[in-house]
């Protein structure tokens, strides 16, 4: 931990003075610039127990979810240190803690702790690197409590945190625009057969034990009816989610990135993400490499480090083989909620 700690004083007092902000962004640089227009293809009642529920609905269910514990949390890795230590607060001296103008609430598994610690590197980004979970697990703890937990910043500077889990926290659109209706909101968004898989395998590392994916997929196999209560799959259902968030922000206040594309073209993304947060664009390709033995784009510096960086290993890690009919029938299965999920963000992720 004096280490960890040596790193961060030395981190604060390189920091360079903040850029100034640009002009907040226009509409286009976000994706999708069109609002909804109606859509009711189906009535959600069709979908029992599907959404925001706090009690596991099956026993396989709840085996995930005690795998889990509770709900899904992040593993803590060196990647994702906990809030500046008392030592380096004292040392940062300088710039007081403010509630984040910006959040990025999803999704679980779709890359958000690489988007995290790729925009820690800009130098008007500021970031608590472990998870808060205030707005689903600890909302009564109240605002000065969020607050405490943030970084110092300076005039000028973003206060950022990440939480995957909000974007399916029913509450968590009011209870952010009751925090600030500004909030910009950034969403890592994956092919949802894809970001399930992940998911079940993150569960699986911690519990060998579980039913296979292919079980846990299905509420009855030989009819091939999916089971919508299961997290991993009902995660997935985007645009069923982003119809609470579009309740209480306008499309114009959301982001989204494509999971993909952060791994393909990770400094591409990261130009749109800084458009949108109004920021100089100073990460550029120069700051990433392809690392071949990770598998993924790294670091070439990390925050504060002249060091190459690459995510831990609970990032990138290796899938199942899961049976390629049951790949196809959750295709066929999210091929329309995707398609709903295009026309509402304005922007075609590639899934189908
Ligand atoms: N650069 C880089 N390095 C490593 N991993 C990367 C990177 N960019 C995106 N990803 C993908 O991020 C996936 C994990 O997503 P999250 O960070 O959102 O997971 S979590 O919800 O916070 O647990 C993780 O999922 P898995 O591959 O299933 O482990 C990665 O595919």
């Amino acid at each position: 931990m004096g280490i960890a700690h040596g790193w961060r004083v030395q981190l604060l007092q390189r920091k360079p003075l903040p850029q100034t902000l640009a002009a907040r962004c226009p509409t286009s640089c976000c994706v999708g610039s069109t609002q909804t227009v109606g859509w009711s293809p189906m009535s959600w009642q069709a979908f029992p127990r599907l959404l925001f529920q706090t009690v596991p609905a099956t026993p396989l269910a709840a085996a995930q979810e005690k795998a889990e514990g509770a709900t899904s949390q992040e593993e803590q890795s060196p990647e994702a240190p906990d809030s500046p230590s008392p030592i380096s607060s004292f040392f940062s001296g300088s710039g007081s803690k403010q509630l984040p103008q910006a959040i990025i609430i999803g999704v679980k598994k779709g890359g958000t702790r690489a988007l995290l610690e790729f925009l820690r590197v800009h130098p008007d980004v500021r970031a608590v690197g472990a998870e808060p979970h205030f707005f689903d697990r600890s909302y009564d703890k109240g605002l000065a409590w969020y607050r405490d937990l943030m970084p110092r910043t300076l005039d000028g500077q973003i206060t950022m945190e990440k939480t995957p889990s909000y974007f399916v926290t029913r509450e968590a659109p009011a209870r952010i625009s009751a925090m600030s209706k500004d909030t910009k909101l950034i969403v890592v968004v994956r092919d949802p057969v894809t970001r399930a898989i992940s998911d079940y395998t993150q569960t699986l590392s911690k519990r060998p034990d579980i039913p296979t994916f292919e079980s846990l997929t299905f509420k009855n196999r030989s009819t091939g009816l999916i089971d919508t209560s299961w997290s991993a799959i009902q995660i997935g259902i985007y645009a069923k989610h982003l119809e609470h968030w579009l309740r209480h922000f306008p499309l114009s206040q959301m982001l989204f990135v494509s999971g993909e594309r952060l791994i393909s073209d990770p400094a591409g993304e990261l130009g749109r993400v800084q458009d949108f947060l109004g920021l100089k664009r100073i990460i550029t390709d120069k700051h990433f490499y392809f690392n071949k033995t990770k598998g993924f784009p790294c670091l070439k510096k990390a925050e504060g480090s002249s060091k190459p960086h690459c995510l831990g290993k609970t990032k990138g890690r290796t899938h199942p083989d899961i049976d390629p009919e049951v790949v196809r029938r959750l295709r066929e299965f999210y091929r329309p909620f995707n398609r709903k999920f295009y026309q509402m963000t304005g922007h075609d992720f590639g899934w189908d």
